[in-house]
């Protein structure tokens, strides 16, 4: 790919001037500015994010594609700096928001009509909203816990036309099984048929629980809530241990699977091509390198265009900010730029770049290249927990610390009830269930555990996740700084039927912590929270009114956005088609969880490597086919 020769200079000069202020206006220490200068580079894949999807996709593609250099970007700090707290479970809660590590988000305040009152108004307030800004993503910064979704949800995927069939579970299980390394002692024949046993991902039985979160589960069980010894199995509902992506009881990050991986692969230089097709900067002679370079603190700005073929959209690299200079990242012939900045930074990458809601752009003076809803179709998991006071004393976290504890050990997977009712058996036997509740020792509710007055209060805490919204969020540029954030809304209960269903599943685990042994052998008596005075308040006789209140103030998220650039047919509001490729323009993917079109029932950290690893695929299919 040349450069243009004819290119404006002085225009140019006056960009790069631009993003140079618009840096400087956005960082606190001003002892970062340095001089800058400009420099071009060649690579045949240049990757944006190394999170989850850039990690798995960096490797897949260096390993199938022969005779490549790929550059990864990443914007946070490199896993040199990814400390023993950061590996261990027990530090998860320090970790993920860490500034160093963390693009400190928050969401907006929202007020709507009530659920149930719609004649008043009430308000959901902004929250803070983690994302991993780290060599590895989320990966590095996430609670570990592997869950996949159910069937249905791909399926769901698949149904969206023909061409989408390769998105049914069945193509996604194969992809899910080549990613995982399952280290399950003795597993049976149907776990077995469920799991991969020889990927890079390490994922790992839990070493143990607290007694009292063992308790909890026998609880669900009397109650009716069925065993279940594999969540991501032949059905998700049940009581049980969730895995873990760990290995031999720490951490193991996308970083540590697959980009330590892509890193060994080492190429010749010149290889079979001919010479000068993809300039590596090595020189003439033959000599060997590294064919994955990965950048960290490296923050990509936004797309270069063929300026050319103006009408084409051909993306034809990438302008990004490294060691204080900015930089022109360009890709070979048949090369791609392919975004992996996650639910968030994706869709702002692209509206930066000209691809998004128009009035949205035209706000900020950013030319339109191609309108697309992109940012819209926010999808997460909203979180609320119901607290208990442990009279017992040394039963929790709190008084003692296991490192390989990350507080989510046991969990709960069941039908919420739509009228906001406790379960019903029924309820708990569906196989499409759409609440996940977390048994957790270890969370210290700041309401109650900090509170200067209760400071040896040991707690159990229960949470429970929405796991198939019906309300759907959106995101929107508020200014043209690439180094700046954009606004999050999440909508949280718009929809009268997800309060409902996270009314009912908070009810259940009052009802859970109410029961012997957790009253008898463990004390727990007083179940409910500390409110903005600091009074403590039952949660035994509350109307639906004050759930709605309680549940209102208590929401936090589970850190899962994705959707917002969404693959899905043009005209039904996609982003993206079925090969992830941007549409209205040419060489440009996205492939992370922002290309979701709906939101899977659990954890989002290994359907967004499952959607990589295929995605590397359909990359391999058109990289050989392209002339
Ligand atoms: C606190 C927390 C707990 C979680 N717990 C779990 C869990 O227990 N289990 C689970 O399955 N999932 C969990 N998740 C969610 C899961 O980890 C994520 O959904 C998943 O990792 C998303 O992967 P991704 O590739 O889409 O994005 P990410 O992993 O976020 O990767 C995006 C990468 O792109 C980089 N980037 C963004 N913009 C730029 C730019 N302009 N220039 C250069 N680089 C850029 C980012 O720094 C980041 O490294 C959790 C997430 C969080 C935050």
């Amino acid at each position: 790919m040349e450069v243009n020769p004819n290119s404006n200079l002085d225009e140019e000069l006056k960009i790069d001037a631009e993003i140079r202020n618009l840096w400087s206006e956005s960082i606190h220490d001003r002892g970062q500015r340095k001089t800058f200068n400009k420099t071009k580079e060649f690579y045949d894949f240049i990757i944006v994010g190394a999170g989850t999807a850039g990690c798995v996709l960096a490797r897949e593609l260096i390993y199938n594609i022969p005779n490549i250099n790929i550059l990864v970007l990443e914007a946070g700090p490199p896993n040199t700096q990814v400390n023993d707290i950061m590996r261990s479970p027990c530090g998860f809660r320090s970790v993920y928001r860490t500034s160093e590590t963390d693009w400190g988000y928050s969401t907006e305040d929202q007020k709507m009509p009530g659920t149930v009152d719609p004649t008043k108004e009430v308000i959901n307030k902004g929250i803070p909203y983690a994302r991993g800004k780290v060599i590895g993503g989320c990966s590095t910064v996430n609670a570990m816990i592997y869950i996949r979704g159910q069937k249905v949800d791909y399926d769901l995927w698949a149904a969206q036309g023909p061409e989408y069939k390769i998105w049914d579970y069945d193509h996604c299980l194969e992809a899910f099984k080549a990613i995982e390394n399952n280290t399950r002692e003795n597993p049976d024949e149907e776990f077995k048929n469920y799991h991969g046993f020889n990927g890079l991902l390490y994922v790992q039985d839990h070493l143990d629980e607290y007694d009292i979160v063992k308790d909890v589960a026998k609880v669900a069980n009397n109650l009716g809530i069925p065993y279940n010894n594999d969540f991501n199995g032949v059905r998700q509902n049940g009581v049980g241990r969730y895995q873990h992506t760990m290995k031999d009881g720490k951490r193991f990050s996308f970083a540590d699977g697959y980009l330590t991986d892509a890193l060994k692969k080492v190429e010749t230089y010149p290889p079979s091509k001919p010479f000068g097709v993809t300039p590596h900067g090595i020189g003439d002679d033959v000599g060997k390198y590294v064919a994955v370079n990965v950048k960290s603190f490296a923050h990509m700005l936004n797309i270069l265009w063929d300026e050319e073929k103006k009408d084409e959209n051909v993306a034809i690299g990438v302008k990004y900010f490294y060691n204080g200079e900015i930089h022109d990242a360009l890709i070979a012939p048949k090369g791609e730029v392919i975004i992996c900045g996650g639910a968030i930074n994706s869709a702002q990458i692209l509206m930066l770049s000209g691809i998004g809601p128009k009035n949205n752009l035209e706000e900020y003076n950013i030319k339109v290249r191609k309108e697309l809803p992109v940012g819209h179709n926010l999808l997460d998991h909203p979180s609320c927990s119901v607290t208990a006071k442990v009279s017992v004393p040394n039963s929790t976290s709190t008084s003692q610390l296991h490192y390989w504890s990350n507080g989510f050990e046991v969990g709960i997977f069941h039908k919420g009830n739509i009228e906001g009712k406790i379960p019903s058996q029924e309820e708990f036997l569906d196989e499409r269930p759409d609440i996940q509740s977390y048994a957790n020792a270890s969370v210290i509710d700041p309401s109650i555990a900090f509170n200067p007055s209760s400071k040896k209060i040991e707690i159990l805490s229960l949470l429970s996740v929405l796991n198939l919204p019906l309300s759907v969020g959106h995101l929107e540029l508020c200014n043209s700084n690439p180094f700046l954030h954009p606004k999050i809304f999440l909508n949280y209960y718009e929809k009268s039927e997800d309060l409902y269903r996270m009314m009912s599943a908070l009810k259940l685990l009052r009802e859970i912590l109410k029961q012997p042994p957790l009253s008898t052998v463990w004390g727990v008596k007083e179940i409910g929270f500390n409110d903005e005075f600091g009074k403590w308040c039952s949660v035994n006789d509350m109307s639906d009114e004050d759930w709605e209140q309680y549940i209102r103030n208590k929401t936090y998220s589970s850190f899962h956005p994705c959707g917002t650039v969404k693959m899905a047919p043009e005209s039904q509001g996609g982003c993206v088609n079925h090969r992830l490729q941007v549409y209205g323009t040419k060489n440009l993917r996205v492939i992370d969880a922002s290309i979701f079109p709906t939101i899977p029932a659990g954890n989002l950290n290994a359907p967004t490597a499952m959607v990589a690893w295929k995605a590397s695929r359909l990359i391999e299919e058109d990289y050989i086919n392209k002339v």
